[in-house]
């Protein structure tokens, strides 16, 4: 199952895997499932209940890390974090790990090989997911600082790998740079060739994950 936000993210995978040559769009359940990981992780778990699958995807668009990537290029998690989950303080944040609480830190499926999907780089490495885009250079060092590994965040992925663990099922996030991970500067964002890297990795990344 592939689990994207919004809808234009869903119509950009299932556009992809329209093009495979084994039936790679019959095979996949694609489901919208909301912005942000609470939404992503109810929806997630909803549709895990009714039917079993073999693997989660959280897949869309998401910022990069300027010194890791450039717009467009697609990234694979290694891990998936909860960047933001915790408690702030005097001394400093602490993730709810830290605080005794729980797992911020998945371990994700990378599908091999995934080589560059028509020029677009693929970097690998942790994803973040945080419940505020990052919009000032601080943010963006305060989690490169904590995350020296990160490539990129988005809203999603952690709460799709909650849904998926309970289950019992591995979980890989794809994300195809839209922006920056920055100063907030909403014109520079490149939605459309986002979602154009995303349809192209589609096949690639199911071939990948499903053998
Ligand atoms: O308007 C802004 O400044 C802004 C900053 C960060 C995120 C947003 C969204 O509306 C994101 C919603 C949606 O897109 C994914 N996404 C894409 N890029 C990022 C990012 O740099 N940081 C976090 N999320 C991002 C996210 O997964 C949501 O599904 C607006």
């Amino acid at each position: 199952m592939v689990v994207t936000a919004v809808e234009a993210e869903r119509a950009a995978f299932e556009r992809g895997l329209a093009g495979s040559a084994r039936d790679l769009r019959a095979a996949v359940t694609l489901l919208a499932g909301g912005v942000g990981a609470a939404m992503a992780a109810a929806a997630t778990a909803a549709t895990l209940a009714r039917e079993p699958y073999d693997v989660v995807v959280s897949a869309g668009i998401g910022g990069v890390f300027p010194e890791r990537g450039g717009l467009a290029d697609l990234l694979v998690a290694e891990r998936i974090i909860a960047a933001d989950l915790g408690a702030d303080g005097p001394e400093g944040f602490r993730s709810v790990t830290e605080l005794g609480f729980g797992v911020t830190v998945v371990e994700a499926l990378a599908p091999h090989p995934l080589t560059p999907v028509n020029g677009c780089e693929v970097v690998r490495g942790d994803l973040l997911t945080v419940n505020t885009g990052t919009g000032t250079a601080d943010r963006a060092a305060w989690l490169r600082a904590r995350h020296p590994a990160a490539v990129g965040e988005a809203m999603e992925g952690y709460g799709v790998a909650v849904a998926a663990a309970r289950f019992g099922l591995p979980v890989a996030e794809i994300r195809a740079a839209s922006n920056l991970v920055g100063p907030r500067d909403r014109a520079a964002w490149r939605i459309g060739e986002a979602l154009d890297t995303l349809a192209r990795a589609a096949v690639p990344i199911m071939e990948g994950l499903l053998g």
